[in-house]
């Protein structure tokens, strides 16, 4: 495993009474990275978190964290690991700094170190001004805060992260995003969402789980690629019927829409029709009014991929 390999999980497989919920799912996660674990409720995301995070067996498969095997040694590797599970482990009637000292000696940091280490992830997690009230008396995102705080205390290589922002107002939401953005500057982060426009906004590389299974991993940038045109919305003065547009090198679809628009549907990777449509219109005088490039989003490449049946190979659109 090299250096810059933080977490190697390799064919991990969990069933809960003969329900397979993660199925032979193996990735890394890199030095310097945010990893987005996206997919839809049930999907498998907290189940396979708390594998990595060491609070639940997987029914085979291995997690290396530090190049520490988390079964063999899990003192070792979950030193190397920051976990805020999807209801932060809180005690409401501590205060913030009372419940951070619990947490730095849970961690195991020597003692004269704590006091330091609590005042750095109280100063990280911006809550210094909130750091002797009691906690259940926070609002939902401060309470966020602490539980990030807690994750990070005992200084991690890698946060695991799981839905971090839901049940958050739009501001605390924007305010836990940039949180994590100033984190990842120190630590290697996966963050598990069902929020592709989270997964746009914070991360570098994407992986989408569905029924247990990895279906896609990309960069978020070959993500974008993804969502390239695939159709295009044509408007003609003397529109030529659906046959002619049909038999146009490389469109796969022609639908008519109510506005009197084409929409013809063709594959990216595959011969683009625009060319020969543009030439054909001045040949047949359709007298072209519009043509417009439909671009994906990241919701459509999501349904599209997810709604795939289950197979045995990565689904690469
Ligand atoms: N303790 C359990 N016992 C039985 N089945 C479980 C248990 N925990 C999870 N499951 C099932 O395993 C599958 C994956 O659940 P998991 O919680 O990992 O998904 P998820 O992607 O995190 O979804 P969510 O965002 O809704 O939590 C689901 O079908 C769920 O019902």
């Amino acid at each position: 495993m090299t250096q810059d390999i933080l977490i190697r999980a390799e064919q991990l497989y969990r069933y809960y009474s003969g329900h397979c919920a993660v199925k032979n799912v193996s990735f890394d996660v890199r030095r310097g990275e945010i990893l987005g674990f996206l997919g839809p409720n049930g999907a498998g995301k907290t189940t396979t978190m708390q594998i990595l995070a060491g609070s639940l067996a997987p029914s085979s498969g291995q997690v290396r964290i530090n190049d520490f095997d988390l079964l063999d040694k899990p003192k070792q590797a979950k030193q190397g690991l920051g976990y805020l599970p999807e209801t932060p482990p809180l005690y409401r009637e501590l205060t913030v700094t009372e419940y951070l000292a619990f947490c730095a000696r849970l961690n195991r940091i020597p003692r004269n170190q704590q006091a330091g280490a609590i005042a750095s992830a109280i100063n990280r997690c911006g809550l210094k001004k909130v750091s002797k009230r009691l906690i259940g008396n926070l609002s939902k995102g401060y309470q966020q805060r602490v539980g990030i705080a807690q994750a990070i205390i005992h200084s991690p290589s890698v946060i695991i992260l799981d839905e971090p922002t839901v049940g958050l107002d739009p501001i605390q939401i924007r305010e836990i995003r940039e949180l994590i953005r100033e984190l990842a500057q120190k630590h290697s982060v996966i963050l598990s969402t069902h929020i592709l426009p989270e997964v746009q906004a914070i991360c570098d590389r994407v992986q989408i789980i569905n029924q247990g299974e990895l279906v896609l991993t990309d960069t978020i940038a070959g993500l974008s690629q993804r969502m390239e045109a695939t159709s295009i919305l044509v408007r003609f003065d003397a529109p030529p019927t659906t046959e002619a547009l049909m038999s146009i090198k490389g469109v796969t679809s022609v639908e008519r829409e109510e506005d009197g628009r084409f929409r013809l549907r063709y594959q990216p990777d595959k011969q683009d029709p625009v060319e020969e449509l543009v030439r054909r219109t001045v040949d047949k005088g359709w007298h072209l009014r519009e043509l417009t490039p439909e671009r994906r989003t990241l919701e459509e490449i999501f349904v599209a991929i997810t709604q795939t049946e289950t197979s045995q190979e990565p689904v690469l659109l």
